[in-house]
């Protein structure tokens, strides 16, 4: 083995604690750690499958430890048992001995004698006992919280906005492994056509039952193959999808995406325009304008300008009443894409939903002049949480009154969703990310 290459639990100790450290969010030190690494096939999977599924339940794997963690460890001594102990509980293909193996070779490696005893006694002591019942958990609350590893405050918020059993589907949902799907570009090729030439090069795809142009990867990486290169398609989530539906696209339309990067939206709206009118993408960072022109490029499709700038300041720099259409995809807490990014259920707080609420609220207000009079206006976040969600887009027709809630078009799958003008997707509705969507409309005569 050369020396820049690790064994698969030490690179998924070490992941874990940049993950601790907050050196980055997990799919990106993941992506690196495999390319640092060199990780290919079992290996790779067995990473993700350590990392994230640790991660996912880190608060459940804490709470089957803590009687046997009587006195203060270091933290990665922590990870590592964390790390072990999912396994033994989780994945049935290895046997507890070679877990337990491993993980004391890696703390004698890591640590002293003392050390690799106790993470052998503890591994040794849950292997021969077995773990202790959630069932000692009365609070209902607390137990979902432990059970399903989300954060107390987090179940106890959703609880009371959506109810026990939506919370309780949501928190078991979010454990699931996310399904991989892709939406077609219907300019290059039809849905049939790249479901056979994936499947010729081994790939196995089915039709989406909820969005029609969109694809279900059963098996293999699909960005990984010669169509996507070829732009016949992109990665794309189902619930993200939705929205260009929202927007009401018709041919020749100008249209602003405020929020584009890496421009999932941004192709979706260039595509559903067929080759006519303009999409104009902003994104606050360059480095992400860039991935947006990237993925145009792939996709070919033309009609795409994409600058970096910040939307609150669009104002300055486009003409009041110009754009037909307007998207603001924005910033949020991600609370719907936590089986992609299990991170951010420990990271995120109350006050983020306050302040990202705020930054919602100013890129509305700095692109909501820019719409034309009878335009749609699409708000939409990759969240769960009425504040952030009903909240922003309330507070804005309040403070708006050129603005008029529009009735909601998405695919006739999701219709069941649709509250009036607005919706809220649960990741357990149709097993892609929690979304929310609203749609608004500039008042016709309202300059
Ligand atoms: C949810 S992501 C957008 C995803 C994108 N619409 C897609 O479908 O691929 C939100 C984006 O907003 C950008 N952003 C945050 N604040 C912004 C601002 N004030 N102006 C412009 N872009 C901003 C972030 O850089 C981030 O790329």
């Amino acid at each position: 083995m050369s020396k820049d290459r690790k064994n698969v639990r030490e690179a998924a100790l070490e992941l874990l604690e940049a993950v601790e450290k907050n050196e980055s969010y997990s799919n990106l030190l993941l992506d690196r750690y495999i390319e640092k690494y060199r990780f290919h096939g079992p290996d790779r999977a067995l990473l993700t499958e350590i990392t994230y599924g640790t991660l996912q339940r880190k608060q459940t794997l804490d709470y089957f430890l803590a009687p046997f963690l009587r006195k203060k460890i270091e933290n990665w001594v922590r990870i590592l048992l964390r790390l072990s102990l999912y396994q033994m509980v989780y994945l049935d293909k290895i046997p507890d001995r070679a877990i337990i193996f491993e993980a004391v070779e890696i703390a004698k490696k890591r640590g002293h004698r003392g050390i690799s005893g106790m993470v052998n006694g503890v591994l040794r002591a849950i292997q021969r006992g077995g773990l202790r019942s959630l069932k000692e958990i009365e609070d209902p609350l607390e137990r979902l919280s432990v059970a399903t590893s989300h954060p107390h405050w987090l179940v106890a918020r959703w609880a009371e906005a959506y109810g026990y059993k939506t919370t309780k589907e949501m928190c078991e949902a979010n454990l699931i492994p996310p399904l991989q799907t892709a939406r077609v570009n219907l300019n290059r090729a039809s849905v049939e056509e790249v479901i056979e030439k994936l499947e010729r090069e081994g790939f196995t795809v089915e039709r989406s039952p909820v969005i029609p142009e969109a694809v279900r990867s059963r098996k293999g990486n699909l960005a990984r193959s010669a169509c996507f290169k070829e732009g016949l398609f992109t990665i794309q989530d189902e619930s993200s999808m939705a929205v260009a539906y929202a927007l009401c696209i018709q041919e020749g339309q100008r249209i602003l995406d405020a929020c584009a990067a890496p421009g999932g939206k941004t192709t979706h709206i260039a595509e559903k325009l067929e080759g006519t009118g303009e999409v104009v993408a902003l994104d606050l960072h360059p480095h992400k304008v860039k991935l947006v022109q990237e993925n145009a490029e792939r996709l070919g499709t033309g009609q795409v300008e994409a600058i970096a700038m910040d939307s609150r300041d669009a104002g300055a720099r486009f003409e009041k009443n110009t754009f037909d259409r307007i998207l603001v995809d924005a910033p949020c807490t991600g609370f719907g894409v936590l089986r992609r990014k299990p991170d951010i259920k420990y990271a995120k707080t109350v006050d983020d939903i306050h302040a990202l609420k705020q930054v919602q609220l100013s890129i509305l207000s700095g692109v909501s002049e820019l719409l034309k009079p009878d335009g749609i206006l699409v708000f939409s976040t990759c969240t769960v949480d009425r504040k952030e969600n009903e909240g922003t887009i309330e507070t804005f027709l309040q403070e708006h009154p050129e603005f008029e809630p529009y009735p909601l078009h998405v695919p006739e799958a999701m219709e069941s969703c649709v509250d009036g003008y607005r919706m809220q997707i649960f990741p357990q509705d149709f097993g892609g990310d929690g979304f929310f969507i609203a749609s608004i409309r500039k008042k016709a005569g309202k300059a």
